[in-house]
C-alpha cells in the first residue's frame, strides 16, 4: 500500500464549507478522509459526493449499532454512496454483523470496506468497570475483534496500543484501523489508548485516523507531512 495513504484525516467540522476548505489543502494521493457523526448530521451525503467529487476515498464512521435489519439497511445505503470504509459497533453482536456484511455483498458491483468498532480509544479500564464490564480494554478488543473476524468483516477499529497481540490472532490482511494516534508534541484531549504515529506503523496498524493533530494545528499541511515523514521513518 502507498504509505502516505494509510493516513485518514478525520474532518470532524460542523459544516461542509470549513470541511471541504479543509480538504482542498489535502492531496487525495496523500490521504484519505473520514466523515464522522457531527458532520454528516450537518452536511448529510452531500458532503461524501464533494468529497468523492475531489477525488478522495471517504471513511464513513456512523458506528452503525441497531436490530441487525436496520444496521445492514444502513450499511447498504453507506455502500451504494460508494464509500470506501463504512463501520459497525461490534458490541451490537454476531447476528448483526453477519446482516450487514450479507447486506453488503449483494450491493452490485460495491467494493467498501466494512469494519467495526471494538472498544472506543477514549475509554479506559474504568470506563468499561461502569458499564459493567470488569476487563482490561485489550482483553474486551481481543474478544470483539475475533466476532469481527468471525463475522465476516474486514477489519476493526482498535487502539494502536493492541496491534501487536492482535496481529498474533487475526488473518494477516484483516485491517487493523487505529484512531487515538498522536504525535509526542499533540494534546492528548479526550483520547486515553493513544499511540504515536511511529509507534502505530512499527506496531502494524494499517491505517492511522488522525483529526485535531492535523485540523486544529496553525498549518494543518506542515501537521500532515510531519506525521507522513514520521511514518516513512518508521517503516
Ligand atoms: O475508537 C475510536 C473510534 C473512532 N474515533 C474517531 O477518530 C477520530 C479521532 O480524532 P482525533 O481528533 O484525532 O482524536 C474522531 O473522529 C473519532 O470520532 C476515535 O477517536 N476512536
Amino acid at each position: 500500500m502507498n504509505d502516505a495513504k494509510r493516513v485518514i484525516v478525520a474532518l470532524d467540522y460542523p459544516d461542509m464549507l470549513s470541511a471541504l476548505k479543509m480538504a482542498d489543502q489535502l492531496d487525495p494521493q496523500k490521504c484519505r478522509v473520514k466523515v464522522g457523526k457531527e458532520l454528516f448530521t450537518r452536511a448529510g451525503p452531500a458532503v461524501v459526493e464533494s468529497l468523492h467529487g475531489k477525488g478522495f476515498e471517504v471513511f464513513l464512521d456512523l458506528k452503525f449499532h441497531d436490530i441487525p435489519n436496520t444496521t445492514a439497511k444502513a450499511v447498504r445505503a453507506a455502500a451504494e454512496m460508494g464509500v470506501w470504509m463504512v463501520n459497525v459497533h461490534a458490541s451490537g453482536g454476531r447476528r448483526m454483523m453477519e446482516a450487514a456484511r450479507n447486506e453488503l455483498d449483494q450491493v452490485s458491483g460495491a467494493k467498501t470496506l466494512l469494519i467495526a468498532v471494538t472498544v472506543l480509544t477514549s475509554m479506559e479500564r474504568q470506563d468499561l468497570a461502569d458499564i459493567g464490564l470488569d476487563i482490561e480494554p485489550l482483553e474486551q478488543v481481543k474478544r470483539l475483534a475475533l466476532l469481527t473476524q468471525q463475522s465476516g468483516l474486514d477489519g476493526i477499529v482498535c487502539s494502536a496500543q493492541e496491534v501487536t497481540p492482535l496481529r498474533e490472532m487475526l488473518h494477516s490482511d484483516f485491517q487493523l484501523v487505529t484512531p487515538g494516534i498522536r504525535p509526542a508534541d499533540a494534546a492528548t484531549g479526550d483520547q486515553k489508548r493513544i499511540m504515536t504515529p511511529g509507534e502505530a506503523i512499527t506496531a502494524g496498524s494499517t491505517h492511522l485516523v488522525i483529526g485535531r493533530p492535523i485540523t486544529q494545528s496553525e498549518t494543518p499541511v506542515v501537521a500532515l507531512e510531519r506525521i507522513q515523514q514520521e511514518i516513512l521513518a518508521a517503516r
